[in-house]
């Protein structure tokens, strides 16, 4: 594959004071909807992430039958929880000629530490359900602090709630969210497989996320992930951006879902991206991430922030559903349901729908 010039991102280090990068991930979340943000000062090590690495891994190399218990639709795997094989998910209807070739594991929340979900058999001890919900606690602290960032980038008064605003429509304890955390597992091609590659095919089809903000962890020497330009052209995402090399572990990438779009009329951007193949590249790719959700009774109001209301005067508010809940389940509908009965394949599953977030 030619390789094309990576997208050159922001790289916020958090080690920063809050009121200097504030600005800067803000600048990038309304520029590009996409940045980077650096390991150092997360307070967590390597040998972390690698063991939730490690439980990707372990799930993915189980057996079809241990998979295909915890399937994504069945009655007791509500909202999209749960795996979905290849080609199950359709993330761009409109062009897709087939689903992706990918397959991901999601894990809602553990309200009262409990899943609200099957568990795979493979992970279904004390340790690792224990690890399961240590990272959903950490993943969804690195948002948090996002989003707090975001609040002062934004400039939200305090007397409207200033550097809490999103946190608080964030909290656990006002009611559960759409909030999960997602093994991707990207496989190699066989021989087969490469030779009747189409070329329209992706890894994982071009999408917007649905929720307020994703962080995505990816492994050295596994790319793949593309963003689309202002220009509507793709460009990489870099593994390690130039000057973060000798990290530990590469930056967290972090972008906009719909969901903070419209919260914002549009300033930040929920960028479209996708992840690309090479057929005849010899690697596996995994990657682990969290989206972050609004509880779902939170309604999707607009951002009291003078950058937004400046963007209502010129622009007009943009289209959205009222709850946050009620944007889930029209978008769990768009990738699981609707493309899937137009390609022939399996029918939309009421079950995803019907309990997508138990508010
Ligand atoms: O695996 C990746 O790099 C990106 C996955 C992604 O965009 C998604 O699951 O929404
Ligand atoms: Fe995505």
């Amino acid at each position: 594959m030619a390789s094309k010039p990576s997208a050159d991102l922001p790289i916020i280090d958090l080690t920063r004071p809050d009121a200097e990068i504030a600005k800067q991930i803000t600048d990038g979340a309304i520029k590009w909807g996409f940045v980077y943000v650096r390991s150092k000062g997360l307070g967590f090590e390597k040998s972390y992430l690698d063991g939730a690495f490690d439980l990707a891994r372990k799930f993915f190399h189980s057996d079809y039958e241990v998979k295909q218990e915890v399937a994504c639709g069945k009655e007791y795997n509500p909202g999209g929880s749960g795996w979905s094989g290849p080609g199950r998910e359709v993330l761009d209807p409109e062009f897709q000629k087939r689903g992706d070739y990918k397959e991901g594991m999601t894990f809602n929340e553990f309200p009262g530490g409990n899943p609200g979900q099957k568990i795979p058999s493979t992970l279904d001890n004390p340790e690792d359900k224990g690890a399961l919900i240590g990272y959903h606690a950490t993943f969804r602290e690195v948002c948090m602090k996002i989003l707090e960032l975001f609040a002062i980038g934004l400039e939200i008064p305090e007397e409207e709630g200033g550097k809490d605003w999103f946190t608080s429509r964030h909290d656990p304890s006002k009611g559960t969210s759409g909030s999960n955390l997602r093994f991707c597992y990207y496989p190699t091609f066989s021989d087969q497989q490469a030779k009747s590659f189409d070329p329209t095919s992706v890894r994982a089809s071009s999408h917007t996320d649905f929720g307020t903000i994703t962080i995505l962890f990816q492994l050295p020497g596994q790319p793949g992930l593309e963003v689309l330009n202002p220009q509507n052209e793709w460009e990489p995402v870099a593994i390690y951006p130039p000057g973060t090399e000798e990290d530990e572990f590469p930056p967290i990438v972090m972008n906009i879902g719909d969901l903070l779009s419209y919260w914002t009329e549009g300033v930040m951007k929920s960028t479209i991206h996708r992840v690309s193949i090479d057929p005849h590249a010899n690697l596996d790719r995994y990657s682990i991430v969290y989206f972050s959700h609004p509880v779902g009774t939170t309604e999707l109001v607009t951002v009291p922030s003078p950058v937004v209301r400046q963007a209502l005067i010129e622009k007009g508010p943009v289209n959205r559903a009222k709850t946050a809940k009620d944007h889930v389940l029209s978008r769990l509908d768009d990738v699981f349901g609707a493309a899937h009965t137009r390609l022939g394949g399996a029918k939309p599953m009421e079950a995803i729908k019907s309990s997508a977030i138990a508010v």
